[in-house]
């Protein structure tokens, strides 16, 4: 979602404006196009514009405050201890925030006069692409920061560079505009940064932008010198060679790491050198084919339900973080995807050994997400624990995996990073950190005790402190003789003594009076303080504020020494999520019966008993068998597929594409053989699907896809095509759909599955030679029809479309109509004759109206009063009504 630039009310010279205003009005105009979350007290304010989107935007109150330029100034607020929660939700709608501090003690601001406000600044901009907080943080996923870039030279070349700030993986890619949707809705980024230029050229050449927040920049933050110097900054120690990308390449990544510093406001953000990604490197997959598969999510936008859902079985968040970016970007290098699959084939060969390694990584802390959290100095003595029990469940993995026989490369280099975990310092942490430690490290409270002498004296003096604190209240009754006098302890008093109301008047006279120094009167009692308590009350403080000081320096010094660490304990955090998704991976293979796919060089697309691992699943809670089919189209084949709805075809078409990007993901497959020669694109679409929302009628929809499909399919990739052709008058569709397998045929020469109700189709297998005809096997029962959801030779000699509209509960009496229009239509087109209107009987005689027919169940429902029945009653009806329906279905 865009943000309009805010604009600053000006105030006339007349108009008073309060100091505080002008503070705010100042700060908000270097933010502009961020929600300012103003601190005041225990609240975040808001004013003005941003007070009306926020108000709307979390449903909350929208007050005023005062005014400016003689309106009244829109205010609302959200207090410090749910602003997480409130934060969330703004960002998830696209809004970005600045977070706006007190920097200076209020008592500083006193002393410059009673109107002075106290100094606040901007601390952090909080974006849906820079967030670091567990709490705002998908934890099962990425929400990564991208930037576009443009650069036009007589041709134009994009480029895109992307982070996950809370794990510190950055990347860059050279992108043609053909490639650009695809890669856009592969990385799918939380945030998007562009200039209007390279959107207004997106739109030109109807590239999609993906579900981002965008953000608009200036042309000048892309800039390649500039970003040559921001990439020698954010990388120092010539870590990361600016040259080593191209002029769009650094364009894209100095505008990110601009973009990513500024919203950390000066705190150095840990980013790790990007990796250059290059286009031939992954499946391609653009974002038709992602949303027609359903790979990360469904149709409808839900996890449940998608391919990922159903595989990933990894037990650790970054496991699963991995596992979905391997099933968006499959490999296109036959050797790479074999190094992943021996990892797997491995772990399935000793099914106890996966068993211990999950059971194991199931309780490993996220230590990525950890490590980012203390170099961004927002990091807890939770993390520093954290990366202690990663580095020691690293070293007991290590050992497990040690036990292998003959390991796997991928094993091994997995093992060897987690044998190299720096134990020492895992050792460290868990002597200092307490078990289960506060979250913030301010609190104090961590450190173990033991772990360091000077702490534990404190620790002592302040316990001790207390007893004589306890001791001085037993002295005081017995000197006051009032029993109930009490000892207590409050933020605002501190120390302080408690007598009931009605013994108050005591301590204020003589001998007592000496001793105790009035403070407060309440309603049932009168609070008093003394020489003693107030001296004690100081040496506690002081010896809380020591402890609390070695406990900030014990944060520190081992904060440092797990930054000191940075590189080795990342590629342990690495080699963990690899490990949880291989044994993931083994795991899958073993309980769902997956097969080792063969995969080569070779254009092979051979599958013995696939399987669609979602609809198996759906299928078989309903206590049904799932189908196996196979499919061979070796050798650039195209299978025509037709047979009746409902019969299978959609689910077998899908099938086949979901088992080559499992097998080129590195994952073991649903089938009892497959054999894939490495695919470089997969292509999959329904005909007919509609694109309201941008603008396009289905059939344009359909052939803006096919056209895509055809000029960009080469002969390794894979296309599925499903009912394409049919969002039109028959004929136009009927003799695209044929143009279209003939220019796959001929043309691209690629394996390919196309589905189609157009049976005339069919004859197309006499001519082109890799054309052969499938059909979803049915067999028709009592006037029904059961579908057998098996693929066999030859083409289906109906469409079924009557039967199952029945299934669908169309009335009987249009089904009897249908049935009569069909039997005409199919007369006329056997003869040989094209069909005029007069052909059909509704148009040359209006048959009388059918009468309505009589149905018992509407009879008997008129006749019921629902208020009046007894819940006997209403159990009877049931049984009556269904008993009713079965008798209907059975004539
Ligand atoms: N191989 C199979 N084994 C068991 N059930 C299956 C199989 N394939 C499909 N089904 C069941 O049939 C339903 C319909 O399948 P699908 O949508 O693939 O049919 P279709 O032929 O594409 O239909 P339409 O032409 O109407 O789109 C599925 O939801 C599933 O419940």
């Amino acid at each position: 979602m865009d943000q309009a630039p805010y604009s600053a009310p000006n105030a006339p010279e007349s108009a008073p404006i309060t100091p505080m205003m002008s503070q705010f009005l100042e700060i908000k105009a270097v933010n502009p196009g961020y929600l300012l979350f103003y601190r005041m007290g225990d609240f975040y304010e808001m004013f003005f514009e941003d007070a009306e989107i926020a108000s709307q935007a979390l449903g909350i109150v929208l007050t005023k405050r005062g005014k400016h330029q003689g309106a009244d100034i829109p205010m609302c607020g959200v207090p410090i201890h749910a602003a997480q929660d409130y934060l969330k939700k703004l960002i998830g709608l696209g809004h970005r925030v600045a977070i706006c501090e007190q920097v200076e003690d209020p008592a500083e601001a006193r002393k410059r006069g009673s109107k002075s406000p106290v100094k606040r600044d901007v601390v952090r901009l909080v974006t849906r692409g820079t967030i670091t907080e567990d709490d705002l943080l998908p934890t099962r996923g990425s929400a990564y920061l991208a930037s576009l870039s443009m650069v036009r030279h007589g041709e134009t070349d994009f480029a895109l560079a992307w982070a996950d700030v809370s794990t510190g993986e950055t990347a860059v890619l050279d992108v043609s505009a053909l490639a650009l949707g695809d890669e856009l809705a592969r990385i799918a980024p939380a945030e998007l940064l562009l200039t209007d230029a390279t959107r207004i050229a997106l739109a030109e050449s109807k590239i999609p932008l993906p579900d981002a927040a965008l953000v608009s920049l200036d042309g000048a933050q892309f800039d390649s010198e500039l970003a040559s110097k921001r990439i020698a900054a954010a990388f120092p120690d010539g870590e990361v060679d600016p040259t080593a990308y191209s002029r769009a390449g650094r364009a894209a990544l100095g505008a990110l790491l601009d973009y990513v510093r500024d919203s950390q406001k000066g705190v150095p953000v840990a980013l790790r050198p990007p990796a250059a990604e290059r286009l031939s490197a992954h499946m391609a997959i653009d974002a038709a084919t992602r949303v027609s598969l359903e790979l990360l999510e469904t149709q409808r936008g839900q996890e449940k339900g998608s391919l990922r859902h159903e595989i990933d079985l990894a037990v650790t968040p970054p496991g699963s973080r991995l596992l979905a970016r391997r099933l968006a970007a499959p490999l296109c290098d036959a050797i790479g995807i074999n190094a992943r699959l021996d990892a797997v084939e491995c772990l399935v060969g000793d099914g106890l050994l996966t068993q211990r390694l999950r059971s194991d990584l199931k309780s490993v802390p996220d230590l990525t997400r950890a490590l980012t959290r203390l170099a961004l100095g927002r990091g807890g003595p939770r993390d520093l624990r954290a990366t202690g029990g990663a580095i020691a469940a690293a070293i007991a993995l290590a050992e497990r995996l040690a036990t292998l026989d003959r390991p796997p490369a991928e094993l091994k280099a997995i093992a060897a990073r987690l044998a190299d975990a720096p134990a020492a310092l895992a050792a460290e942490l868990g002597a200092a950190i307490d078990e289960e430690p506060p979250l913030l490290a301010r609190d104090g409270g961590f450190v173990q005790r033991g772990y360091d002498a000077g702490l534990d004296a404190e620790r002592a003096l302040a316990s001790e402190t207390r007893g004589v604190v306890a001791a001085l209240q037993a002295r005081l009754i017995e000197e006051t003789d009032v029993r109930s006098l009490k000892i207590r302890h409050n933020g605002v008093l501190g120390y302080f003594v408690e007598v009931p109301a009605g013994h108050g008047g005591k301590l204020l006279e003589a001998p007592h009076r000496e001793t105790f120094i009035h403070r407060q009167t309440m309603a049932n009692a009168m609070r008093f303080t003394t020489a003693e308590l107030a001296e004690l009350e100081g040496r506690i403080a002081k010896a809380h504020d020591a402890s609390l000081a070695i406990e900030a320096t014990i944060f520190t010094r081992l904060a440092d020494a797990v930054a000191a660490e940075n590189t080795r304990l990342r590629a342990i955090a690495d080699a963990l999520a690899e490990l949880d998704v291989a044994a993931a991976l083994a795991q899958l293979a073993m309980t769902r019966n997956f097969c080792r796919p063969t995969i080569d060089d070779s254009l092979a697309f051979y599958i013995e008993g696939g399987r669609h691992p979602v609809v198996e699943t759906n299928v078989r809670a309903q206590h049904e068998v799932f189908v196996e089919n196979g499919c061979d189209l070796t050798g650039g084949a195209l299978w025509l597929v037709t047979g009746p709805n409902m019969g299978g075809k959609s689910t077998f078409l899908r099938q086949n594409a979901l088992i080559a990007i499992l097998a080129q993901m590195g994952s073991y497959v649903p089938a009892s053989a497959a054999h894939i020669g490495v695919v470089d694109r997969v292509f999959s679409r329904v005909g007919a699907s509609d694109d309201i929302g941008g603008g396009r009628s289905t059939f344009m929809v359909e052939m803006v896809e096919t056209a895509a499909i055809l000029n960009r399919a080469t002969q390794r990739s894979l296309v599925i095509l499903d009912e394409i052709g049919r969002g039109t008058a028959t004929f136009d569709g009927l003799s695209i759909a044929w143009a279209a397998v003939e220019a796959l045929h001929d043309q691209t020469g690629c394996r390919a599955l196309f589905a189609t109700h157009f049976h005339e189709m069919t004859a197309l297998s006499k001519t082109l030679s890799r054309v052969s005809n499938h059909t979803m096997k049915v067999r028709e029962w009592e006037g029904e029809v059961v579908f057998l959801h098996e693929v066999a030779d030859g083409a289906a000699d109906r469409s079924y479309g009557i039967q199952v509209a029945k299934l669908a509960g169309l009335p009987e009496s249009v089904l009897a109509r249908a049935r009569q229009v069909l039997g005409v239509l199919e007369q006329r087109s056997s003869g040989g004759k094209a069909v005029v209107l007069d052909d059909l009987p509704l148009f040359a005689h209006q048959p009388p109206t059918p009468k309505a027919a009589v149905n018992p169940i509407h009879d008997m429902l008129d006749q019921v009063r629902p208020d009046d029945l007894t819940p006997r009653a209403a159990i009877d009806l049931i049984y009556e009504l269904k008993k009713i329906r079965d008798a209907a279905r059975r004539n």
